[in-house]
């Protein structure tokens, strides 16, 4: 199902998103459009509700009818494997300590994310390589395990790349980083969307990441509050 009102075309549509856990409202009618090539940040409180909201719009929780639309399509409206398949194609996911596998190296953890979405073995590691040269991360023989903090975040970079995402969600990216490496997976991070055509919500609690995307908000009590408008 499309949306029947997309103007710019969205890679995100929150379209006034309510959710409550138990008694309590976390979400309180959040609405925000992200266009591609466009990078937000998201802070906020701690127990405020940003992996909530990650978690909805990854479709890991369903949400409410028509409030959340990703790529054109409500999640709430797919189930199973539709959600696989849409949520596999559309959305890429990077955590705080990249998540990879420990014992593979950079280049198999990136070709992984290929061969898994059932593309050729050759195709999926020549990719790989490419995406890992671009992220900068090359001439390693070393397990992803025995890689710096920074170069597990760009390796972890390339791999959320693999499935040409409409849409990066990154909670705490360079929340492991020391100041250093955290400025250049950060710059690196953000030239992502102009570079790929792709979407970028960040969640963060650091307000040097957050000032760095276009558009920077904070969550608090259920709503998103514009912190430029605020600044
Ligand atoms: N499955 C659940 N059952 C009960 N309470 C939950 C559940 N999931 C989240 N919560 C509560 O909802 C609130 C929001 O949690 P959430 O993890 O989204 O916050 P957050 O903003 O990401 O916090 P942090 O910055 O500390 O990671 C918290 O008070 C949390 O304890």
């Amino acid at each position: 199902m499309v949306h029947p009102n997309v103007d710019a075309h969205p890679v995100l549509r929150l379209n006034g998103l309510s959710y409550s856990i138990g008694e309590r409202r976390l979400l309180n009618g959040v609405t925000l459009d992200l266009a591609s090539g466009e990078a937000v940040a998201v802070t906020g409180p701690s127990g405020s509700g940003k992996s909530t909201l990650l978690s909805l719009i990854l479709g890991l929780i369903t949400p409410n009818r028509d409030q959340v639309w990703v790529a054109g399509s409500d999640m709430s409206a797919l189930r199973g494997k539709r959600l696989a398949r849409h949520r596999a194609q559309h959305l890429s996911m990077v955590f705080q300590f990249g998540e990879l596998l420990p014992e593979l190296t950079p280049v198999e953890n990136v070709a992984l994310a290929g061969l898994l979405a059932g593309e050729p073995g050759r195709s999926a590691y020549e990719r790989a390589a490419g995406l890992l040269r671009e992220v900068g991360v090359t001439g390693t023989t070393a397990t992803t395990g025995e890689l710096s903090g920074g170069e597990r975040q760009r390796t972890a970079l390339a791999r959320a790349l693999m499935n040409r995402p409409s849409l990066i969600l990154a909670d705490e990216p360079t929340g492991s980083l020391d100041t250093a490496a955290r400025s250049s997976v950060a710059d690196l991070l953000f030239s992502l969307p102009q570079r790929w055509g792709c979407g970028l919500l960040v969640v963060t609690h650091d307000p040097s990441i957050a000032a760095r995307a276009h558009r920077h908000f904070s969550l608090r009590e259920g709503l998103l509050h514009d912190e430029q408008v605020a600044a």
